[in-house]
């Protein structure tokens, strides 16, 4: 119920306002720290209302930065592919799920986002403890998990509207925190992550 109640504010922007908020986000962004430093980042393409990345990936590509883009495989675990500009992505749509733009190019396997030094991650709403409220597939949890096997710790950042920075978001168990969020108006860091 909670996850379909951001996804309905979040339809209720006109390609206007997701445009304005994605030049905004990829502003906000691009002052991370991390992102400076960064060699390879993992991100994702926006589609529909969600916080518009292409802007964000065209400038990460532009500073030399490699991108790493997820494929969905059908158990919901994530393939990754290089970013190589908008001709290199293909719109796939995986059953009923809404339509995605994916790396249509070599596949690297899961395991190619141990080697990043920041995760782009897509989410529903962010809360006081970093703890993030995903689309429910838990495709970025299997990741997340992933990345603490291989003990490996790149900064995890979400993309977020600033509506869905709320209180508190419901959690299980096998949730991770993130480090930051980033929305229209600015980075926000949560302790300890
Ligand atoms: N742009 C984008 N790419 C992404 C994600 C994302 O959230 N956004 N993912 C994030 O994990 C992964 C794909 N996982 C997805 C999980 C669910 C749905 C989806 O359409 N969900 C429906 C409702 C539930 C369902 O059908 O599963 C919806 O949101 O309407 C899409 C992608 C990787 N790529
Ligand atoms: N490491 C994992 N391996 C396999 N399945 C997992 C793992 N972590 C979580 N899951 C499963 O994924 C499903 C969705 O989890 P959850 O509701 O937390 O998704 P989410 O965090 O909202 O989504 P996402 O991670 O895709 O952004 C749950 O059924 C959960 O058991």
């Amino acid at each position: 119920m909670l996850r379909r109640e951001f996804v309905t504010v979040r339809n209720r922007l006109t390609a206007d306002d997701v445009r304005e908020a994605a030049v905004a986000l990829a502003q906000r962004a691009l002052e991370l720290p991390e992102l400076a430093h960064a060699r390879t980042v993992a991100a994702y393409v926006s589609v529909g209302s969600e916080p518009g990345t292409p802007v964000l990936l065209d400038a990460l590509r532009a500073r030399g930065i490699d991108v790493l883009l997820p494929v969905l495989l059908p158990d919901n675990d994530l393939d990754w592919g290089v970013y190589g500009g908008e001709s290199s992505l293909a719109r796939v749509r995986h059953g009923g799920k809404m339509a995605l733009l994916e790396p249509s190019g070599e596949r690297l396997g899961p395991d190619a986002v141990s080697g990043v030094d920041v995760v782009l991650l897509p989410g529903l709403a962010v809360d006081g403890r970093g703890m993030r409220l995903g689309r429910g597939g838990g495709s970025y949890d299997r990741v997340l998990a992933r990345l603490e096997r291989a003990g490996v710790h790149p900064a995890l950042v979400v993309l977020l509207y600033d509506s869905e920075v709320v209180e508190h978001v419901p959690t299980e168990e096998h949730d991770r925190p993130v480090r930051a969020v980033v929305t229209p108006s600015g980075v926000r860091r949560f302790a300890g992550n």
